[in-house]
């Protein structure tokens, strides 16, 4: 079971943002997609989650082809993400915004959910739990009533977090999740990211702290200019002259 990225190419005009990438993320294990600036890193998720269409190449989520398919409907197959910037109505409370991750998957029909019948109100009663346990994981249950413009970025960024997770996804799509995080925060997230594999959810990190990739991932794939420059294990990575030249920026003198 995986998400099979094959040979994709995404153009903007005349910007090859990927060139024939690839990456296998199998479920249960944490790769991460490191690479500079322009690299390539956002449209790799973008293809995979339906917001860019390659002009070549496949995505495959378990053996089916989804790249013809909207992004609501991956979602449906238990594609999950964050963004690098995230995006919540300022006045919904946390709870709120970790509530809006599960509509996606509810069973109940509009009216159902209008008219409070049994199994809408049921329903309701089982992800206001699931919200408070996730809310606890991620230690937000205190600031559940705030409304997201009274918390600061680093909570806001695992509040994104949480609403993802609400989904029970199959592969979650993590988009710097990290960045602007307290080293605490940050622990607390390695930790919820490493129960997700355990659990068997497959992850894809987008993080330029590589004490964090080398803690978590399994695996890195390196974009350059839209390229797989190079993949392997994260010590193996870290030792590599061309990511280094890469990283110090001497890459091709
Ligand atoms: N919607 C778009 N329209 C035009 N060009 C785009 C668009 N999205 C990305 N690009 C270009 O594609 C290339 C890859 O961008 P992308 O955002 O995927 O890189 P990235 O590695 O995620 O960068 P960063 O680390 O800065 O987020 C860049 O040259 C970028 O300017």
């Amino acid at each position: 079971m995986s998400i099979q990225v094959s040979d994709i190419t995404v153009r903007f005009g005349g910007v090859t943002a990927l060139k024939d990438a690839s990456l296998t993320l199998e479920k249960g294990h944490i790769l991460s997609i490191v690479g500079p600036n322009g690299s390539g890193k956002s449209t790799m998720f973008n293809a995979i989650t339906g917001m860019v269409r390659p002009t070549a190449g496949t995505v495959s989520v378990d053996g089916k082809r989804i790249d013809a398919l909207p992004a609501h409907r991956r979602i449906g197959l238990g594609l999950a993400r964050t963004f690098q910037t995230p995006r919540f109505d300022p006045k919904v409370t946390v709870a709120e915004a970790v509530m809006c991750g599960f509509y996606p998957v509810h069973k109940a029909s509009i009216c159902g959910s209008m008219f409070r019948t049994p199994f809408a109100s049921s329903e309701e009663a089982k992800f206001r739990q699931r919200c408070e346990e996730i809310l606890d994981d991620l230690r937000l249950s205190e600031f559940h009533q705030l409304q997201m413009s009274e918390l600061p970025m680093g909570r806001v960024r695992l509040v994104e977090v949480a609403r993802a997770v609400a989904n029970e996804p199959s592969y979650i799509l993590l988009d710097e999740p990290a960045a602007g995080l307290a080293r605490d925060e940050q622990r607390m997230l390695a930790h919820e990211v490493r129960r997700l594999a355990d659990r068997g959810v497959g992850v894809l990190l987008v993080e330029h702290n590589f004490n964090l990739i080398r803690e978590l991932a399994e695996h890195v794939v390196v974009l350059k200019e839209g390229v797989v420059l190079l993949e392997g294990k994260p010590a193996d990575i870290a030792k590599d002259p061309a990511f280094i030249d890469m990283y110090l920026g001497r890459a091709g003198q």
